[in-house]
């Protein structure tokens, strides 16, 4: 077990992690971007900006400084948002011994190169990195809620290694082999979780959710087979659950951005009123522009990019869903008829 653990990113998922893992008892340093923000948590013991009425342990210590934070520690936790991932890969490597352990938490692909986190970060240096992932939203983690989550990694030791430290009785962790589809699960529901907020943001239903859920889950699985995920995973904690709770849940930011764009408000402006990351909107145009190359089809994808990038109303796509041509429905699973 880890001496000691660096939680990089003090948003609300690395508070939330840091929290979790300092209530197993482990010594935990906290970094956090900027200096008089880490001076503030390690004062008030609250991250009241990101994770109000969450109080930190007295075994966290929160600093500015990442040599220090990353000095010592056996397991580094990266939790920044995924545009900022391979800059704080960059400057994270330089400070790791061999052996440390890094696990990412972020959900999303790099916009300009599509690539999924944990290839950004062995494009870094950092290898073998695990992924944390599945449905887990910070605010029911950071009060102890039961929660379960998979990690994944290219090495099965590593992956039983991050489920043993996260492991607890309020956070159950699986492991699941499948690097690809675990990644791709976490980046992708965003999309829908977008979609679907949209729809609820014009009344549609709970049919139109339902119908974006399940449609949602299809395109993800056909853009996962083609990049080589196992379809098997989608159905898992990392695919469907993480859907489920990001589509139905008031926590969720991609949820909620959506919900705003469909009562009719600009991206910008919901973007601005947020102050959170919202991974769906650059997710959108990595994974549009992933399914043009390969020659995959997403239509709910291509919507939610018109709409976020092309300023076209969201009443307009619901006709564009609803009158594509007649199909079947497990066509891409190749059950089909005889
Ligand atoms: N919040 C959740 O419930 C949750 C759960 C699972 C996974 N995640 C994922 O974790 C990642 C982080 O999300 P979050 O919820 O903590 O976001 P957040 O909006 O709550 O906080 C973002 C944090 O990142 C920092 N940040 C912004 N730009 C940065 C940069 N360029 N370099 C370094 N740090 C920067 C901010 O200062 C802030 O501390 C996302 O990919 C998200 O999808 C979040
Ligand atoms: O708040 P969201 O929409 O970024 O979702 C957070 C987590 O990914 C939920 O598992």
């Amino acid at each position: 077990m880890p001496e000691k653990i660096a939680v990089v990113g003090a948003g609300s998922w690395g508070t939330a992690l840091a929290v979790l893992l300092a209530r197993k008892g482990f010594k935990v340093s906290l970094w956090a971007r900027r200096p008089e923000f880490a001076e503030m948590l390690q004062k008030n013991r609250e991250n009241s900006t990101y994770l109000p009425g969450v109080f930190l342990p007295e075994n966290i210590e929160v600093k500015n400084n990442m040599s220090q934070v990353v000095q010592g520690a056996n397991l580094v936790v990266l939790s920044v948002p995924s545009h900022a991932v391979r800059h704080t890969a960059r400057l994270l490597k330089p400070l790791l011994e061999e052996e440390t352990t890094v696990v990412n938490t972020a959900k999303g692909l790099e916009l300009d190169s599509g690539l999924r986190l944990s290839q950004v970060l062995e494009q870094e240096g950092i290898s073998t990195p695990a992924v944390l992932s599945g449905p887990s939203h910070a605010e029911e983690v950071g009060r102890g809620l039961p929660t379960s989550v998979v990690v994944t990694a290219k090495k099965k030791v590593v992956a039983e290694y991050v489920q043993e430290v996260f492991m607890g009785p309020s956070f159950r962790v699986y492991t699941n082999p499948d690097l690809i589809g675990v990644e791709l699960g976490g980046a992708l529901k965003n999309i829908i979780a977008l979609a679907t907020g949209m729809s609820d943001g014009l009344s549609l239903g709970d049919n139109a959710r339902a119908a974006l859920m399940t449609r949602g889950l299809a395109e993800i699985t056909r853009l996962g087979m083609a990049l080589g995920a196992n379809p098997l995973t989608f159905a898992g904690l990392a695919g469907l659950g993480d859907l489920i709770v990001t589509c139905c849940s008031m926590y969720s930011r991609n949820r909620r951005a959506g919900i705003e764009l469909g009562r009719g408000r600009p991206l910008e402006e919901v973007l601005a009123g947020m102050g959170m990351v919202v991974e769906g909107v650059p997710t959108t145009a990595a994974a549009r522009k992933l399914a043009q190359e390969l020659g995959i089809p997403m239509p709910i994808t291509e919507e939610v990019y018109q709409v976020l990038y092309k300023g076209k109303p969201v009443r307009e796509c619901v006709s564009a869903l609803m009158e594509r041509k007649r199909t079947v429905e497990t066509g891409f699973l190749g059950v089909t008829w005889s």
